[in-house]
């Protein structure tokens, strides 16, 4: 079962603080979602609006086409899956998994033969009769999906499901949960402040920031064309170099840096003048601390300040020549030496940059000091 769902201009206020601000969203049947911002931006406030545990302040949310204003959570085509599971410790897994159908008066052997069905797709088949205290987190996790999925909601809604398991755990479930909704189909609504985790599961992430939406698109147009200063810096990390828009061409553009004025190729004009303060995100691996093969812009020296090794290449911290107070952090090849004060050639594929409005509002660690 699967359905798609439409939120428009949905606010959530509580008091006089705007959790939502006017969030619109159009959610494919079949679609994995992922919710994705720091602590506090509003994910689980939207999950709960689709559920049903919340109403909107104002703003609409359909599932199916059908307004689900005066609809009940238990009477809504979702079922939400939280990050303690909460199974039922004195059942086995069989009877926690028919749970819902019991409830639903669903008869005996149907609601275990579904049952069965569901430990058999999340590889517990053998352990229907276990109780949960038996199980690994890993292994309730599962018991946890595969209830949520025993009532065939077109929806699933998960806030931070994989919240509860060590790293290594949460990798690999991470694709047993894309894995498994690719063969049920359902649509899938996640919640996550992990930014690795929803490139790993989703069709598409939903970047939010303070109540808003600041951008949405595939993994790979996240992190690769960010939209918002806000979406490159919480996406991985990320190199800002400030700078001046100065003229466009049809297929190209031309930003006064500090570090020089470079020449991008095709732009996509998104409403820059000449004189606008203009950012340069520029990820660390899209760097060549040599002279590199292919187009490439030369920034001049760079000064190797430290480095580490990352087993696939090196990730050193650099201060360019003609601007000693920035810190470029780049990737260098595998081979590299890296010495502190040793100085390389630092070029940049122009292909990769991305051309964003305004400047940070303040350094970050990993940013170019403005
Ligand atoms: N019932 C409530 N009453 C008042 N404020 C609330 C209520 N629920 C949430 N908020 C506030 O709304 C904001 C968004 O909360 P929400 O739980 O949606 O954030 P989140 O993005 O899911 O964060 P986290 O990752 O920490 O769970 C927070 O500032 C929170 O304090």
């Amino acid at each position: 079962m699967t359905a798609p769902v439409s939120i428009r201009n949905a606010t959530k206020i509580f008091g006089d603080f705007t959790a939502l601000d006017d969030i619109s969203l159009e959610i494919a049947a079949g679609e994995y979602i992922v919710l994705l911002g720091p602590s506090g931006c509003g994910k689980t406030t939207l999950l709960s609006l689709l559920g049903g545990f919340l109403s909107p302040s104002s703003g609409t949310i359909e599932i199916n086409g059908k307004d689900m204003g005066d609809v009940a959570p238990a009477k809504r085509p979702t079922t939400t899956m939280f990050q303690d599971y909460a199974l039922f410790p004195h059942m086995s897994l069989r009877d926690n998994v028919a749970f819902g159908l019991k409830m639903r008066k669903v008869g005996k052997a149907e609601r275990h033969a579904k049952a069965e069905e569901l430990l058999d797709m999340v590889g517990l088949k053998t352990s229907a009769n276990k109780k949960p205290h038996e199980l690994s987190g890993g292994q309730r996790q599962r018991v946890a999906l595969a209830r949520a999925l025993a009532v065939e909601p077109d929806v699933l809604l998960l806030d931070e499901p994989l919240g509860a398991l060590d790293l290594k755990l949460r990798r690999q479930m991470q694709d047993e949960l894309k894995a498994i909704q690719k063969r049920v189909g359902t649509t899938f609504v996640h919640v996550t402040h992990d930014q690795e985790e929803s490139m790993a599961i989703a069709d598409r992430i939903v970047v939010m920031n303070a109540g808003r939406i600041e951008d949405v698109g595939s993994p790979e147009n996240i992190y690769m064309q960010p939209k918002t200063i806000f979406t490159a810096s919480f996406m991985g990390e990320v190199n800002f170099i400030p700078g001046t828009f100065e003229s466009a061409t049809d297929s190209t553009i031309s930003v006064k840096t500090p570090l020089g004025t470079v020449e991008l190729p095709e732009f996509e004009c998104r409403g820059f003048v000449p004189g606008a303060s203009v950012t340069l995100a520029i990820r660390p691996e899209h760097f060549r601390a040599s002279t590199g093969t292919g187009p490439r812009i030369t920034l001049g020296k760079a000064k190797v300040e430290d480095g580490s090794f990352f087993g696939t290449h090196h990730r050193a911290h650099l201060s360019p020549l003609d601007y000693p107070n920035m810190t470029i952090t780049a990737h260098m090849p595998q081979s590299a030496i890296i010495e502190p004060g040793a100085w390389v050639e630092l070029t940049l594929d122009p292909t990769s940059v991305v051309v964003l409005h305004g400047h940070p509002p303040r350094p970050t660690p990993e940013s170019a000091a403005l």
